[in-house]
């Protein structure tokens, strides 16, 4: 493992490292805030997954979490969006390939090979952190659109793995939007029953436990009605008594300023439980 960026950020630092990821068979990079707290002893962490053409950078450079990771005392770890390099399968489009592997395992040719996101995430990536970074096992998962689909489904996928939950302006059901339907038709085949176990709707009907659940999602979304559809959310949460706390905020669109506007709350929020 390689640092590649090292910089001073109120008072605790953010770093970006490079390794080689198991999982999927190509060197990754990863953005990891270390907030002032953890020159002194060990730290929480919150995973931030982003969404579509991002990599490590588009969350530490625009969202300005670090002033509230370093009040609260929470370490932040943001991954890539995909599999790199010349030898990882690729797509022209943005919606498919790289900076597009939607947090699932692959099953299909060519994209099986490489793209595992799901258990880089849920597993290969903590394990590092946990070995080699002053933080504890207590864990919180957010992210952005395709990024928010990643954290409600990692949390739900893997019951015990994470103290809350959150996500900005989330693709809820991927099965049944367009964004997802040409994702999982590529990944995971053309069978719809497959799709299932990586579509967080789908999934709240056999949901194992209760963790604390945020969604904040900006009603002048540009994607709101194609492609996110919280609504949908909402309908599976109330099926089956899971409280969800989905704030509309009027006038905010897709972009990163709307994720600015809230981060400070959200990372609040993960505190509450991380710190618990
Ligand atoms: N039309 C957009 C769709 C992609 C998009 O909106 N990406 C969001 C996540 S779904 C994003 O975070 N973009 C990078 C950024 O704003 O820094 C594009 O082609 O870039």
């Amino acid at each position: 493992m390689e640092r590649i960026e090292h910089r001073a950020c109120f008072e605790g630092w953010q770093d970006v490292y490079r390794h080689q990821s198991a999982t999927l068979g190509c060197s990754m990079n990863f953005a990891i805030y270390l907030p002032p707290q953890a020159a002194h002893g060990p730290v929480p962490v919150l995973y931030w997954l982003s969404g579509l053409t991002c990599t490590e950078q588009n969350f530490i450079s625009k969202a300005g979490a670090q002033r509230y990771a370093a009040e609260h005392g929470i370490a932040i770890v943001a991954p890539d969006t995909s599999p790199r390099g010349d030898d990882v399968a690729d797509d022209a489009a943005y919606d498919l390939g790289k900076g597009a592997g939607f947090y699932l395992n692959a099953t299909q040719a060519p994209w099986a090979a490489h793209y595992r996101m799901h258990d880089y995430v849920a597993e290969e990536l903590p394990a590092l952190i946990e070995a080699h970074f002053p933080v504890t096992s207590a864990r919180a998962i957010s992210g952005h659109s395709m990024g928010g689909h990643g954290a409600l489904t990692l949390a739900l996928r893997n019951p015990g793995r994470y103290r809350s939950v959150s996500a900005f302006s989330p693709i809820v059901a991927p099965s049944q939007v367009p964004w997802g339907e040409k994702a999982f038709t590529a990944y995971l085949g053309p069978d719809q029953a497959a799709w299932q176990a990586w579509d967080a709707v789908a999934l709240m009907a056999n949901v194992a436990e209760r963790l604390p659940l945020r969604v904040e999602q900006g009603v002048g979304d540009e994607f709101l009605e194609k492609q996110l559809r919280p609504e949908l959310l909402q309908a599976a949460c109330d099926a089956v008594g899971y409280p969800l706390q989905l704030n509309l905020q009027p006038g905010y669109d897709h972009s990163y300023y709307f994720i600015a506007s809230f981060i400070g709350e959200h990372v609040a929020w993960h505190a509450q439980y991380l710190h618990a």
